[in-house]
């Protein structure tokens, strides 16, 4: 057992808790789970399921959980389980503990609200001396905890250390692919969540399946648009992070962000919809005002996001992206 490399996931959510098993169970890693509630993780020590996030899935008998962020200090990969939102005060409250110079991998889909700024950009600053790798990709947290076949892409500013964080973490049922385009691989994350909401709307409003296949192509184009802006490649997002995560958020009703979608498209208040974690609904705005910072078109995130704020209703949504000036592909 010595001489494994030592992973830590921070975060005993629905994809932390899936991380973590499944990187136990490649017999390669001694994995920890780390959460914030002192009496959820002595439950998940004792029973080995946690009902909340993963019900009725057991968990491998190799994975270790505490809820003391000083049990990171032998860690030598740490991945950043929490939503887009508190990855920040996450960085704070651990970043102290961690090894130096230890990698820490954003298992995120978002970009930085408040700010603007990508996940990696804020991880950067927060804990300087760390290399940060960003994790994204296809993959429901139950797929992942069952077992079930997965890929995801994990990309570092170095190809090398990519490289080696997906040989480490890759196992019989999940599969990473390296890649060195940080910014690709984190828009691709973030942005499918707004154009997954925008996809739900479509079937709440019983719009037809030729009009989300419509939306998937054009989202994509929009995506590539502002990767290639923010100084990534736009190619990027046609593999897993990008059209692999929203093909698959798109059409499974699974994806909260799908589900939040139908709701708006049958016409449900926002308010009433509380409770999962919707990251593109926090996406929407700041990926719109990217757009137009950067001066690009992003007419589908520009109308979620409109949507969300209740600055444009749904059928004058609609109209609006219908009746663009007829350009070529
Ligand atoms: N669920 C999925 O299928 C997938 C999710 N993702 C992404 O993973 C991220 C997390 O989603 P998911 O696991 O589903 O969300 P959940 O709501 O299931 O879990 C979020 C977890 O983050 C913890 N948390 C919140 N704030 C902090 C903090 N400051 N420090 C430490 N832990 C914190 C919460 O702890 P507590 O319980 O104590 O509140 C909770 O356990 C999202 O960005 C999502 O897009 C990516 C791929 C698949
Ligand atoms: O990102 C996901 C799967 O790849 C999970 O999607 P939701 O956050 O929409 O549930």
């Amino acid at each position: 057992m010595s001489g494994m490399p030592r992973i830590a996931v921070i975060g005993a959510g629905a994809f932390g808790t899936a991380l973590a098993a499944v990187i136990a169970q490649t017999g390669k890693a001694q994995a920890l789970l780390i959460g914030r509630d002192p009496s959820v993780m002595a439950d998940l020590q004792s029973d080995r399921v946690h009902e909340s996030a993963l019900p009725g899935i057991q968990l491998p008998p190799s994975l270790g959980f505490s809820a003391r962020a000083e049990d990171l200090n032998e860690s030598d990969i740490v991945l950043f389980a929490m939503p887009s939102q508190a990855q920040i005060a996450a960085a704070q409250t651990y970043g102290p503990h961690l090894k130096a110079g230890v990698p820490v991998v954003i298992c995120a889909k978002g970009i930085e609200k408040q700010t603007s700024r990508l996940l990696t950009d804020v991880l950067e600053t927060a804990l300087p001396g760390h290399p940060i790798a960003m994790l994204s990709g296809p993959g429901f947290a139950a797929d992942i905890a069952k077992g079930l076949p997965t890929a995801m892409a994990i990309a570092a500013q170095e190809l090398m250390l990519a490289e080696h964080l997906a040989k480490v973490i890759s196992g019989q049922t999940f599969r990473l692919y390296a890649s060195d385009d940080r910014i690709g691989v984190q828009l691709g994350g973030a942005l499918k969540n707004v154009l997954a909401i925008a996809c739900g709307i479509v079937e709440g409003m019983g719009l037809g399946d030729s009009a989300r296949a419509a939306l998937i192509a054009r989202g994509l184009a929009e995506m590539s648009r502002l990767v290639d802006a923010m100084g990534g490649r736009g190619d990027t997002v046609r593999g897993l992070s990008g059209l692999g995560d929203l093909v698959l958020t798109a059409t499974s009703h699974q994806s909260r962000n799908l589900r939040f979608g139908i709701a708006l498209g049958r016409g449900e208040p926002i308010a009433a919809q509380h409770g999962s974690l919707v990251e593109g609904a926090f996406a929407a705005a700041v990926s719109a005002r990217l757009a137009e910072g950067h001066q690009i078109e992003m007419p589908i995130t520009q109308a979620v996001a409109a949507i969300i704020d209740g600055r444009l209703d749904i059928p004058t949504a609609i109209t609006q992206l219908m009746s663009r000036p007829i350009t070529t592909e």
